[in-house]
C-alpha cells in the first residue's frame, strides 16, 4: 500500500486547490522547479530539492549497510548510539521505534542523560550525524565518547573504529572523521536539507545498523514517488489541507499517531519538518504533538487534527494519512513543500535558528548570567522575564499556581503556550505530562519540547513565526556535571547557556516568559503537575 488521504469537516477554500492546479505545481515539483516559492527562495530551493530523488538514489545504501552491520556484529558490536540533532536524529528515532529495534538517540546536552548513554562501551558503535558538521551538541557528544572509549582502554585506532560518520561532503566533520580514522564515513547528498533527509544516509545509516529494514522504507517511498506528478496525488491533497487549513485560520496542526498503528512517534519528526519549514516571516503552521488522538488540544477553533496511520476521525476538522512509514516521510515532505507555496514562504531555510546558537556562544564566552529567583516554592525557583509576575503574590501558599496562571493569562488570542524543558528526557520523562495538564486548563494550543532538541525544530517557529507565543522554560539542578573534553565548558554549562540564550532571544521579542528552575528535578516536576491540578 502507498499512501491514502482522508479529510473530515475541513473546508479548504476552492481557490487554494484551483491555483495549485492551474500553476501545474505537481509536475513542476517533481521536475525540481526552484521557482515555485518565489524569486527570493529560488537560489536556496535550487539546492534543496534532492529529497525527491532519494527513493531511487538511496537504494544503493541498503546492501552496504547490511554488510556494515554484519561486520560490526562479527566483532560483538551490537549497540548503536546516534549523536545528532534535529534532522540528523528525528527520523532514525521514528524508524527504530516503529521497527521495534533499540537505538540510543543522543540529542541533548543534559549531563545526566549523556553520562547514562556512555555504558556498555565494549559493544557500542557511535554514529555521529551532522550535515553541517558544526553543530555544537553533536561535536560535544563525539568528544565525550572519544574520552569514554579512551578511559575504557581503547587506543586511538580502536577508538576510530567505533565511529561511523554521516555528513555532507566537505564539512569540517568529514575532515575530522578522516583524521580520527572513523570506521565508515557516509557522505550524504548536499542538495537535501536536514529535515528532508529521512530517506537519505541520515535516516538510513543509524537505523540499518540498529537492525531496521531500511530496504522496505525505500520501497515504500518509491511506490509513492511514482504518483507524485499526478495533480491529485495523496501528498498533494495533504499539502492542500495544510495550506488550506492555514488560510481558514486553522494554523495549529495537532499531530497524533493513530491508536494501534505500527508507526511510533511520527509527530516528533513531522514537528520539525513543519515548524522549521513554515514558521517564518511572522507566519507559519504550529505543530502540536499530542499524546493520543483524543488528548487535550486535539480540537479548537484554530486547530486541524492530523492522524497518522488511520482515516480522519469523523468529528473533524481532521485529516488522516495512512500508509507505511517510508511513504509517510516522502508524502509529508512533499506536502510541506506544497504548503510553503500556499503560505508564501521559503520552506527550505531556517533563518532564525542561528540566533539562539549565537546567544549560546556569547554566553559561554562571557559567563553564565547570575539570575536570582523571585521566589522559591519547595523545589521550584520562580524566575520570570519582564513584567509577567508583577502584582502576583508569589509568597502565597499557591504561589506557583498563581505564576502559572499569570503565564496562561498572557497568551494572546489565537496564540499558544510552549513548554520547553532543558531536562533529561529519560529520567525526567514525567515533565512531558505538563503539556496535557496545561492543555486541560486552556483553549490555547500547548506544545512541549525537550531543550535543546526543540531549538532545531519549533525553535524556528517560536522566533520566526507569528509573535503569539507565551513560554515556560524548565531547567533543573545538575547533581553531577560532565566535562566536554578539550573545551572550556561542561555539558551542564552548555545546557544552561542554551537555555539562557533562548531566554534572551524570546525576551528580545518581548514574549511573556516564565522560567522555573527545579532544584530537585523529580520533586519540582511533581509540584508543577500538582499546581496544574
Ligand atoms: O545536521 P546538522 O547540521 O548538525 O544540523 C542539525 C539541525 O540543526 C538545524 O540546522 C537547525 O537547527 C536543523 O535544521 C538541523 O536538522
Amino acid at each position: 500500500m502507498s499512501l491514502s488521504f482522508s479529510a473530515a469537516g475541513l473546508e479548504v477554500p476552492e481557490q487554494v486547490r484551483a491555483q495549485l492546479l492551474q500553476d501545474d505545481v505537481a509536475a513542476r515539483l517533481i521536475q525540481k522547479d526552484a521557482t515555485l516559492w518565489g524569486p527570493e527562495a529560488e537560489s536556496e530551493a535550487a539546492v534543496r530539492l534532492g529529497w525527491l530523488d532519494l527513493p531511487a538514489s538511496s537504494r544503493s545504501l541498503v546492501a552496504q549497510l547490511a554488510d556494515l552491520r554484519a561486520e560490526l556484529a562479527a566483532e560483538g558490536i551490537d549497540r548503536v548510539v546516534l549523536c545528532g540533532m534535529g534532522g540528523s536524529s528525528l527520523a532514525p528515532e521514528v524508524i527504530c521505534r516503529t521497527a521495534g529495534v533499540p537505538l540510543v538517540v543522543l540529542d541533548t546536552t543534559d549531563p545526566g542523560q549523556v553520562t547514562a548513554a556512555m555504558t556498555d562501551l565494549e559493544r557500542t558503535v557511535v554514529v555521529v550525524s551532522s550535515k553541517s558538521g558544526g553543530t555544537v551538541e553533536t561535536d560535544s557528544h563525539r568528544r565525550a565518547f572519544i574520552g569514554a572509549f579512551a578511559a575504557a582502554g581503547l587506543d586511538e585506532e580502536q577508538i576510530g573504529r567505533r565511529f561511523v560518520v554521516v555528513t555532507d561532503p566537505g564539512s569540517p566533520l568529514a575532515d575530522t572523521a578522516a583524521a580520527m580514522g572513523a570506521r565508515a564515513v557516509f557522505l550524504a547528498d548536499p542538495t537535501v536539507g536536514g529535515r528532508y533527509s529521512a530517506l537519505s544516509a541520515f535516516g538510513l545509516v543509524p537505523s540499518a545498523l540498529a537492525g531496521a529494514d531500511v530496504g522496505a522504507l525505500v520501497d515504500e517511498a518509491e511506490q509513492l514517488a511514482e504518483h507524485l506528478g499526478d495533480p491529485a496525488n495523496t501528498a498533494m491533497e495533504l499539502g492542500i489541507a495544510l495550506g488550506g487549513g492555514f488560510r481558514t485560520g486553522r494554523d495549529k496542526l495537532a499531530l497524533a499517531d493513530a491508536e494501534g498503528t505500527a508507526i511510533q512517534g511520527f509527530g516528533d519528526w513531522a514537528e520539525q519538518l513543519i515548524a522549521e519549514s513554515t514558521g517564518k516571516e511572522g507566519r507559519g503552521i504550529l505543530p502540536v504533538v499530542l499524546e493520543s488522538v483524543d488528548a487535550p488540544g486535539s480540537s479548537g477553533p484554530d486547530v486541524l487534527l492530523a492522524v497518522v496511520g488511520a482515516r480522519a476521525p469523523a468529528r473533524g476538522p481532521a485529516v488522516g494519512v495512512d500508509g507505511p512509514l517510508g511513504a509517510q516521510f516522502l508524502g509529508w515532505e512533499y506536502a510541506t513543500a506544497v504548503s510553503g507555496r500556499v503560505l508564501g514562504i521559503n520552506p527550505f531555510d531556517q533563518p532564525n535558528v542561528t540566533e539562539s546558537k549565537e546567544n549560546t556562544q556569547a554566553i559561554l564566552a562571557a559567563g553564565l548570567p547570575d539570575e536570582q529567583p523571585l521566589a522559591t516554592v519547595g523545589a521550584v525557583e520562580i524566575r520570570a522575564a519582564g513584567a509577567l509576575l508583577d502584582g502576583v503574590d508569589l509568597t502565597a501558599t499557591d504561589g506557583l499556581r498563581l505564576a502559572l496562571d499569570a503565564l496562561l493569562g498572557a497568551v494572546p488570542p489565537r496564540g499558544y503556550l510552549a513548554v520547553m524543558a532543558y531536562l533529561d528526557r529519560l529520567r525526567d520523562a514525567a515533565a512531558a505530562d505538563v503539556r496535557a495538564a496545561f492543555a486541560r486548563r486552556t483553549e490555547h494550543a500547548v506544545t512541549f519540547g525537550w531543550g535543546p532538541r526543540f531549538l532545531h525544530s519549533t525553535g524556528q517557529y517560536h522566533k520566526g513565526g507569528p509573535q503569539s507565543g507565551a513560554f515556560l522554560q524548565l531547567t533543573g539542578a545538575v547533581p553531577e556535571d560532565l566535562p566536554v573534553p578539550d573545551q572550556p565548558y561542561t555539558f551542564g554549562m552548555l545546557q544552561a547557556a542554551q537555555a539562557a540564550g533562548d531566554r534572551k532571544a524570546l525576551a528580545d521579542r518581548k514574549r511573556p516568559l516564565l522560567h522555573l528552575h527545579l532544584v530537585d528535578r523529580a520533586a519540582g516536576i511533581g509540584q508543577l503537575l500538582d499546581a496544574l491540578g
